[in-house]
């Protein structure tokens, strides 16, 4: 199976001796190219580790990670920044613009910070996946909201990564807009998941989507929905329903 990121018996420990945290254990995931996937669990139970982790923005205690294929353990750090910066993005509660600059050279900004000029036509075709390629010219006070966690979105594609890392992406949003974006998140990603990465016969580019939320209506619009409690994976749901998702939380919140 081609995997955008596969985790194999990751384990993570915080602090030593008396004061040791296990915030994961011997936990082994993978992620399809073309999937959407939620991770819930309680407060604790290690979803923001995971993320972390398995977006190279920190090391396992033990284990490997895998992305785009590529085994990060023996990176060093500028190797494994190269590659987070070539096959991750990240987005989160907060939309992180920068006020000056329009939504065009926000999106641009993070491969200019690299060093690199954003591909001819990368910049507006990201901007389009997301809906706003009439906004280009806008400064973030200009546009709303939901506007612009687009943007953030945008500028977290432009690079074309293998994946998309999602930390509570509609958390700031009000109901309607948040759901508003996670139809536009679900269109990133497969229709039916699985997708091949990459562009796709009609030129539509997808990507692969790992989202951390404690909503179930929010988790129900992925493919799957995988459980954690206390640093394990407890449980999975394929095709969730927002109903099926929040009596899984209530079993997890009186057995955990
Ligand atoms: N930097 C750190 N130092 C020490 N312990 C940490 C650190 N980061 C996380 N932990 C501990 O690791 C465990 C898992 O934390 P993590 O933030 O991954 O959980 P979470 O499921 O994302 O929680 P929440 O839903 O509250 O954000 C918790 O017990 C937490 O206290």
């Amino acid at each position: 199976m081609d995997d955008a990121v596969r985790l194999e018996s990751l384990t993570k420990t915080y602090g030593s001796g008396d004061s040791a945290v296990s915030a994961l254990r011997e936990t082994s995931l993978s992620f399809p190219r073309g999937s959407f996937t939620a991770i819930m669990g309680p407060s604790g139970s290690g979803k923001s580790t995971l993320l972390q982790c398995a977006a190279g923005l920190d090391r396992p205690t033990s284990g490997r990670v895998f992305i785009d294929g590529q085994d990060t353990s023996g990176l060093n750090e500028t190797r494994l920044t190269e590659l987070r910066r070539a096959s991750t993005g990240f987005i989160f509660q907060s939309f992180n613009l920068l006020p000056s600059l329009t939504a065009e050279q926000n999106v641009a900004l993070p491969m200019r910070l690299a060093g690199r000029r954003p591909p001819r036509g990368a910049v507006r075709q990201a901007l389009a996946q997301v809906g706003l390629e009439k906004k280009a010219g806008s400064r973030p006070s200009q546009l709303s909201g939901g506007q612009q966690q687009r943007v953030a979105i945008a500028r977290a594609l432009v690079a074309r990564p293998a994946v998309l890392f999602a930390d509570e992406p509609t958390g700031a949003l009000d109901l309607s807009t948040g759901r508003e974006l996670l139809v536009t998140l679900r269109a990133l990603a497969g229709p039916d998941g699985g997708t091949p990465s990459g562009p796709g016969t009609d030129g539509r580019v997808t990507t692969t989507i790992v989202m951390v939320t404690h909503d179930p209506n929010v988790a129900a619009y992925a493919d799957r929905v995988l459980f954690l409690a206390d640093g394990g994976l407890v449980g999975e749901l394929l095709q969730p329903t927002a109903e099926a998702v929040a009596a899984r939380m209530t079993h997890l919140a009186v057995t955990s």
